[in-house]
Order: structure tokens, then C-alpha cells, then sequence
């Protein structure tokens, strides 16, 4: 049974809320995507570093890739990824056509999404529906313009009935609302680069809440897992009817970057519990909390035990930062990461990592593992710190 379904919010368009009673940690929605493509930086490098069905990170020199065929630029970690539909020959050439051309990179992630969307009318004439429904309105924009006779160029060989710069208008903000980025293995910390995009029908519905109450995690390089599948996790308990946001950044970006993002990318403003707040102490000329230090400075400024942190807690929490207690939980520890660390569930646990670990919160960015104790004792110490 489905554990949330989608519905129709004023002002926010369609949202997901919980079906059923949702428990901390529990895995709300494992989807896999309706495209999937990679970013033209990653495929720009003089081999291919990830496979290009699933983004697979391909370990050099390995026996099992198999290369496409017809262009040194593609490349997959098994015989399912290289016969899947997704670079069939016609896509093979476009891909080959726009690697040799003089365009910037950005661009040509751009029309490498526009690629994969043309090529879904071909291969799955459904998805392709899907997307046209997701959110995102026909907006012609420059961009749009600039791209168009590009991507007309490169599928003027395919049977394709409508190449308008309508379509593509459309497709681009599909892309621009809905795509969620799939990280690359981080070589240092801080340091992160995007290896592909994906757009998944379901998870497309969620709505963002700088506060969230779910977040994704992927294990794309994991060979036991569905590796391009997306899985969302709750943070706390939810209660059918309740809506489940993701926070659609990493949860530390002040409000200012949280702004300017949600208006320029989503094309809404944000009107948040959390944005409230900040939008007062910047009223106030307070001007703190703005930065992601001082962020998470104020993250670890109110202290309490992991079995404490209740909602009737959080709202004791230091006037000027009603939700501490949320980053103090929910905000990686972890140098320069920005990641989310949400709850695991027992059964989950012990799946994972086996049993006797005591283990009960990852990072869904650097995968950080931390225990209850670990967590009790990092408070005790910021306690202590600070006094
Ligand atoms: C990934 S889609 C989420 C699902 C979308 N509401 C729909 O109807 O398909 C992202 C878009 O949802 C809307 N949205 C998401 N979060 C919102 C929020 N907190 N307030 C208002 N609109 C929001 C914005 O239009 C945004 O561009």
C-alpha cells in the first residue's frame, strides 16, 4: 500500500501528504527514474567516468564495463544499463554531435536533458506524458530561444512530429522544477560535483519546506541497491494527512541563498515557519544566523539528548532560534557537508550494517554513520564548550 498520496494544496499545486501513520526514518517512496542524464562536466572527461544508463561511478581499467559500440563517450557497468533504451543509436549520434561542438558545458547538460526528453517520445511515449505533466508552465525564455535551434539540429533525423521551441520551452522548466542532481563520490570535503540529473514521477510531487520533514537519499554506487532509484525517508513521525516536504538545498543555506534560489529555479516564494522567523531578525537589523556558520553555531547552542528533542522541547528552544533543535539533530556534524541526517529504522539497521550496531541517523550527502552515544556525547562537549 501506498504510505503517501498525492493532492491539491492552495497555492502550492499538487503536494504528497502521509496516506498512513509515517515512522521516523521509515522509507516513504523508492522510485526509479523517468530520465536519467548526465551532467556534460562528467561526460566531458577523457573517458567516461559513469555509466551512462544508471551513473554509476565506472572504476577505471575494470573487465566488466562494457563501451558503447559506436562512440567513445558512453560507457556501462552492466549488460542490463547498455541494452536499456536510453542511448539507442539515433541518441548515440546526437550525444557524439553535440561533444564535438563549441557550445559551453552548461548548455550542453541543457541538451543533453532535452536529448533524453525527445528521445522519451520514441521510447516511451507514456513517460513522455508524465513529464509534460509535471510542474513548470511553457515559458519561451532567452534561454529556450538560444537552445532550441540547437537541439532542433540535433534530432532533425528523428521521426519526431513536434520540435517546437514551445516544446522545448516547456520541457527546460520541466527540467528546471522537477530534476534532482545525483552527486558525485566527494574526493574532498566540501567538495561536490554533480554526475547526473534525474526526474522521477513520484517524487516530482514533493513539495519543499525549509524545515523538511523527508529527505532523499540515493546509493548509486552501492551494488546492492536499486542504484538509481531515489529513496525518500522521513524525519519524524508523520501523521496521515500531513504534507511531506523535502528541502529542495542543503538545509544550512541562509535565507537569503534559499530565496533567491526558490524564486529563480521553483518560481515561488517561500513563506515557511523557518522563513518567517529569519525575514524577522532581518527586520530586527539583527542580522544573525545568516551565514551557514553562525547557522550551525546556533545549531549546537541548545543542547539536549536525542530521546529529549520532542516538539514540546523544540518550542523551549532559545527564543531567537525556535528551531536549534532541528539542525542540532538533523544537520551533519561533518565538515563542509550540508548534509541531512535522518533516522534509520531498526529492521533497516540491521539490513545495513548487521546486527549489534547501535548506529541510528545517516548523512544522506557523506553517508556519516552516528550513534545515539556519539550524538549525546558531541552535545555534551558543545555544552561544555560553550559554558
Ligand atoms: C517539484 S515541484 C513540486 C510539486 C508541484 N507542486 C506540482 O504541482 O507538481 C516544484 C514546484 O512546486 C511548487 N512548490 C514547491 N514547494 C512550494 C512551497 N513551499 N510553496 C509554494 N509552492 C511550492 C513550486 O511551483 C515549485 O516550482
Amino acid at each position: 500500500m501506498a504510505m503517501v498520496k498525492v493532492v491539491e494544496v492552495g497555492g502550492r499545486g499538487r503536494a504528497m501528504v502521509a496516506a498512513v501513520p509515517i515512522a521516523a526514518g521509515q522509507v516513504l517512496l523508492a522510485e526509479s527514474p523517468l530520465l536519467l542524464y548526465i551532467d556534460a562536466s562528467a561526460a566531458a572527461s577523457p573517458s567516461p567516468a559513469f555509466c551512462d544508463h544508471c551513473s554509476r561511478t565506472l572504476p577505471s581499467l575494470s573487465p566488466s564495463i562494457i563501451p558503447c559500440p559506436s562512440c567513445s563517450q558512453a560507457a556501462f557497468c552492466s549488460s542490463a544499463c547498455a541494452s536499456a533504451a536510453s542511448h539507442p543509436p539515433h541518441v548515440c549520434q546526437a550525444l557524439r554531435k553535440l561533444q564535438s561542438s563549441a557550445i559551453d558545458l552548461h548548455s550542453q547538460t541543457q541538451l543533453r536533458f532535452l536529448i533524453a526528453a525527445y528521445n522519451l517520445v520514441l521510447a516511451a511515449p507514456s513517460l513522455f506524458q508524465q513529464l509534460l505533466q509535471m510542474e513548470g508552465s511553457s515559458v519561451i525564455d532567452s534561454h529556450a530561444v538560444f537552445l532550441h535551434p540547437f537541439i532542433q539540429e540535433l534530432v532533425k533525423s528523428w521521426p519526431l512530429q513536434n520540435v517546437s521551441v514551445q516544446l522545448t520551452g516547456a520541457l527546460l522548466q520541466k527540467d528546471n522544477r522537477n530534476a534532482f542532481a545525483i552527486m558525485a563520490p566527494s574526493s574532498e570535503p566540501g567538495v561536490r560535483r554533480v554526475r547526473a540529473y534525474a526526474l522521477y514521477s513520484q517524487a516530482s510531487f514533493f513539495n519543499h519546506d525549509c524545515l523538511p520533514n523527508a529527505c532523499r537519499f540515493d546509493y548509486v554506487d552501492d551494488p546492492d541497491k536499486p542504484n538509481s532509484s531515489i529513496f525518500i525517508r522521513a524525519l519524524h513521525d508523520i501523521s496521515p494527512g500531513n504534507e511531506v516536504c523535502l528541502s529542495y538545498f542543503p538545509i544550512n543555506w541562509n535565507l537569503a541563498e534559499r530565496r533567491n534560489r526558490l524564486l529563480q529555479d521553483y518560481g515561488f516564494e517561500c513563506t515557511c515557519e523557518r522563513c518567517v522567523v529569519e525575514d524577522q531578525w532581518d527586520d530586527e537589523g539583527e542580522g544573525h544566523c545568516n551565514t551557514e556558520e553562525e547557522d550551525f553555531h546556533l545549531g549546537h547552542s541548545e543542547h539536549k539528548g536525542d530521546e529529549e528533542m520532542d516538539d514540546d522541547d523544540s518550542e523551549n528552544a532559545a527564543d531567537d532560534f525556535p528551531h536549534a533543535m532541528f539542525f542540532v539533530k538533523h544537520l551533519c556534524p561533518c565538515e563542509d557537508c550540508g548534509g541531512t541526517m535522518a533516522p534509520i529504522l531498526p529492521e533497516q539497521l540491521v539490513e545495513e550494517l548487521g546486527s549489534g550496531c547501535s548506529r541510528s541517523m545517516e548523512c544522506n550527502m557523506c553517508g556519516y554513520l552516528r550513534t545515539n552515544e556519539e550524538f549525546l556525547q558531541d552535545l555534551e562537549e558543545q555544552k561544555g564548550m560553550e559554558t
